[in-house]
C-alpha cells in the first residue's frame, strides 16, 4: 500500500540551524498519529513540509506518491499553530469562506461537527473563547475532504472539558480513508485517539510505534514512554 506520507532522508535547515535531521518515516491510511517531541525538536517544520508551505533543504517528501508542493495542496487540510481566522468573521463566516476556498469541503459534515460542538452559526468569532475557537478551526480543518489531515496543538491553552470535546470530535469524524497527524505537548490527554506515535528529538527521528505495540510489548502508556524518553 502505497503511504500517504513519507519521507525519505529529510533534511531541513533555517540558517545554519538544523530543524530535521535525516528524518525517513513512513505514514499509512487510516492512523491517526501523534507526533510527539519537546520544545523545537521540529514538529511544526515537520508539518509545514507536508503542508507544502516549506521545503525540504534535501531529501524527499511525497503525498500519495507526489512530490509535496502545489499539486499536494489539495490533498491535504493544514491546521496551523497561528489562528486562521479572521476577527470581522461570525461562525457562517468562517464556513463560507473555507467552502469557497476549498473545493473539497463538505458543508453537510461541518454543520454535523459544529452541532456537535455546540457552535451558533451567528456566534461572532471575536466573541468566542479560547476554546470554541478552537473547536471551530478543528471543524473547519476536518470539513475538507482530504487524504492527509495535519493539526498542530489542535488542544493547546484549552480547558478539560474543550479539549474532551476536540478529541471526541476528532475521534468520530476521522475518515478512514485518510491520515491525521496530530502535533501534542498534551500527551496524557489526547493519547487516547493516537494508533500510533512519532517520537523527534533535536530534529531527530527516535521511534516510530503502533500504541498497542507500546502498551503490550513495553507495559506503557505513551505518557508513560514520553517521560522516560524525554525526562531528564
Ligand atoms: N522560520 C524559522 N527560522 C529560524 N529557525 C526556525 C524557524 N522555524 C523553526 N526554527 C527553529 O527550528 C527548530 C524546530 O522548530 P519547530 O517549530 O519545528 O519545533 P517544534 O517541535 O514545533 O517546537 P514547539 O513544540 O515549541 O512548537 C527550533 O530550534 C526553531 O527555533
Amino acid at each position: 500500500m502505497e503511504p500517504i506520507l513519507e519521507l525519505e532522508q529529510v533534511t531541513k535547515k533555517y540558517g545554519r540551524k538544523k530543524a530535521l535531521d535525516r528524518v525517513t518515516l513512513r505514514l499509512d491510511k487510516g492512523k491517526i498519529i501523534g507526533l510527539l517531541g519537546s520544545n523545537g525538536s521540529g514538529k511544526t517544520t515537520l508539518l509545514k513540509l507536508a503542508a507544502g508551505i516549506a521545503f525540504p533543504t534535501s531529501g524527499k517528501v511525497r503525498i500519495g506518491g507526489i512530490d509535496a508542493g502545489l499539486q499536494t495542496k489539495s490533498l491535504v487540510s493544514f491546521l496551523p499553530d497561528q489562528s486562521v481566522l479572521e476577527s470581522w468573521m461570525r461562525v457562517k463566516d468562517a464556513v463560507r469562506y473555507y467552502r469557497d476556498f476549498y473545493p473539497d469541503f463538505k458543508e453537510e459534515k461541518a454543520q454535523s461537527m459544529l452541532e456537535f460542538m455546540k457552535l451558533q452559526p451567528n456566534d461572532r468569532v471575536t466573541a468566542l473563547s479560547k476554546g470554541m475557537r478552537e473547536r471551530l478551526e478543528v471543524v473547519l480543518v476536518l470539513s475538507r475532504s482530504a487524504r492527509l489531515y495535519l493539526l498542530d496543538e489542535p488542544i493547546g491553552g484549552v480547558d478539560p472539558v474543550a479539549r474532551g470535546k476536540i478529541l471526541d470530535a476528532i475521534v468520530q469524524f476521522f475518515d478512514e480513508d485518510s491520515t491525521l497527524v496530530v502535533c501534542t505537548h498534551l500527551v496524557s490527554d489526547m493519547e487516547r485517539v493516537f494508533d500510533e506515535v512519532v517520537f523527534i528529538r533535536e530534529g531527530e527521528m527516535i521511534l516510530q510505534e503502533e500504541v498497542e505495540s507500546i502498551r503490550v510489548n513495553r507495559g506503557l502508556s505513551i505518557d508513560g514512554l514520553y517521560k522516560e524518553v524525554y525526562g531528564e
